[in-house]
């Protein structure tokens, strides 16, 4: 007998006793009333203990087995609670028929999902039911009843499926958001260091304009590292990876940085170090990031530089006031990299920190050095390849031969260096309207205007050496 059975017997008895109750309260005089009430009480705590005895028995001989998952254990959360709830949810709505209507992103649009207290699902060819547990306290817990047959497969693989299946799930449904840190003088209390929007930007791998080979090398490392917490708990390294981005203004530093926060459904934390006043704050700001998430330094060679000018005032107050003010008055590149090597070691969760220059060659080697900067990515002038995915992207042009003027310009991109977003600019539809051989044909234009521009530049480099040597 399954337990919702004698929840029902008992209240039917519960219902037939009030019933009663309020009748002999119309017919017989008071004194008479306490009496019947008396016996009345004693009669339902007889009854209960009577369905516990008989529940007890039931569950005895019950070819069935439940597990309760309790919403909090003790003092914490119970984290495996919002897997169970958040895999329910997603289970088939088609025959529910009571559902309730949510939006967790702004672009996903309205999802229905169950509102129902039991839901029955299959695993492997074997039935089991689960249901919400409402206590009188409040408290709350799942309960799972499945049978005795199948105890091993439950316990062993199906709870750590739905375990995990609900924690992916709440992971690609995380709304993502894009933080900006605050002046010290905002902050109160520890609170408020950054303020955040929604982060709804399209940038995806997919529409991202480079070499494909390399692309894919980036995403499997990402995915290689979000995968990663017994990897690198077994090598016993701090969960987390630097990605240094270099290239020309205008070749997508920043757009893959959006699209790496979309892959793996991570909140950007976009540090503008200049807001900074010390490494002491800088301390605070980066422990007040949360796990999956990525932490932006762009421009890194303007910080750096600032740090330089940094690191030499602080010289010369050390020299002349024999003092040390290194952490009081300044941020500086050792601060920094103190704690990117160190303060997630501490905490053990994952993040992944970027930083993005224009000119690689002022960067101190301090700096990206590997190990510190786990990939140098170089994001280069529009190639060709690049640009059929530009093509793709804003022409719905498809491959090699999608269009006859293709051919033009590959010779024109061999010999012109013309950034992503030059071409994109060309690309993009006016007023909405794509139109593809005009679009090519600017852009067409736009080559050849800065090949010449260029081989001019070239022409008068060289004749500026034959006159240094002349
Ligand atoms: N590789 C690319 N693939 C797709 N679009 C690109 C690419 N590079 C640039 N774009 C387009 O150009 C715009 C500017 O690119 P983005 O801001 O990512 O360049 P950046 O490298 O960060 O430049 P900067 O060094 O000036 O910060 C983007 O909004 C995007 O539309
Ligand atoms: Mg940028």
């Amino acid at each position: 007998m399954m337990m919702g059975d004698s929840f029902g017997s008992m209240g039917s008895s519960m219902a037939s006793l009030f019933f009663l109750w309020a009748t002999i309260q119309q017919i017989f005089p008071n004194h008479l009333k306490i009496t019947i009430k008396e016996f009345l009480l004693s009669s339902f705590q007889q009854l209960c203990f009577a369905q516990r005895v008989s529940d007890y028995f039931t569950n005895l001989f019950s070819p069935y087995v439940e597990i309760n998952f309790p919403e909090s254990d003790e003092y914490s959360f119970n984290q495996a609670f919002s897997a169970i709830e958040t895999y329910l949810d997603s289970k088939s709505t088609d025959k529910s028929k009571r559902l309730k209507g949510s939006q967790v992103k702004e672009s996903k649009g309205l999802v229905l999902k169950r509102n129902e207290p039991k839901v029955k699902d299959e695993y492997k060819g074997v039935n089991v039911w689960w249901e919400i547990v409402v206590e009188t306290d409040g408290n709350r817990y799942y309960k799972l009843t499945f049978h005795n047959r199948a105890r091993s497969l439950i316990t062993d693989s199906y709870v750590k499926h739905v375990v995990q299946e609900g924690k992916s799930i709440i992971v690609k449904n995380k709304q993502t958001r894009l933080f900006t840190n605050n002046l010290s003088t905002q902050w109160v209390f520890g609170q408020n260091m950054w303020r955040s929007i929604a982060f709804e930007h399209p940038a995806s791998f997919e529409t991202l304009a480079m070499d494909p080979k390399k692309k894919e090398e980036i995403v499997s490392d990402l995915i290689a590292f979000s995968n990663g917490k017994e990897y690198y708990k077994k090598i016993g390294k701090a969960w987390k990876r630097g990605y240094l981005l270099y290239g020309p203004p205008g070749t997508g530093k920043s757009t893959m940085i959006s699209a790496m926060a979309n892959l793996l459904n991570y909140h950007i934390y976009d540090l503008e170090l200049t807001a900074v006043k010390n490494n002491s704050e800088l301390k605070k700001l980066l422990t007040a990031t949360s796990s999956k998430s990525i932490i932006v330094i762009e421009d890194i060679d303007c910080s750096a530089e600032f740090t330089a000018n940094r690191i030499k005032k602080e010289s010369s107050i050390r020299e002349r006031y024999g003092r040390d003010d290194k952490d009081e008055n300044a941020v500086t590149l050792s601060g920094l990299l103190n704690f990117i090597d160190g303060i997630w070691s501490a905490c053990g969760q994952e993040r992944i920190v970027v930083f993005t220059t224009n000119h690689l060659e002022k960067l101190d080697p301090a700096l990206i050095r590997r190990g510190r900067m786990d990939m140098h990515i170089e994001l280069s002038y529009c190639t060709y390849e690049a640009f059929k995915i530009l093509a793709k992207n804003y022409l719905d042009l498809d491959g090699d031969d999608a269009h006859p003027l293709f051919r033009e310009i590959k010779a024109l991109l061999e010999e012109t260096m013309i950034s992503p977003a030059d071409v994109a600019e060309n690309l993009m539809a006016r007023n909405h309207q794509i139109d593809v051989d005009k679009s090519l044909s600017l852009l067409i234009n736009a080559l050849e205007e800065k090949k010449d521009n260029q081989k001019s530049q070239q022409e008068k480099k060289t004749q500026k050496k034959f006159k240094i040597f002349g």
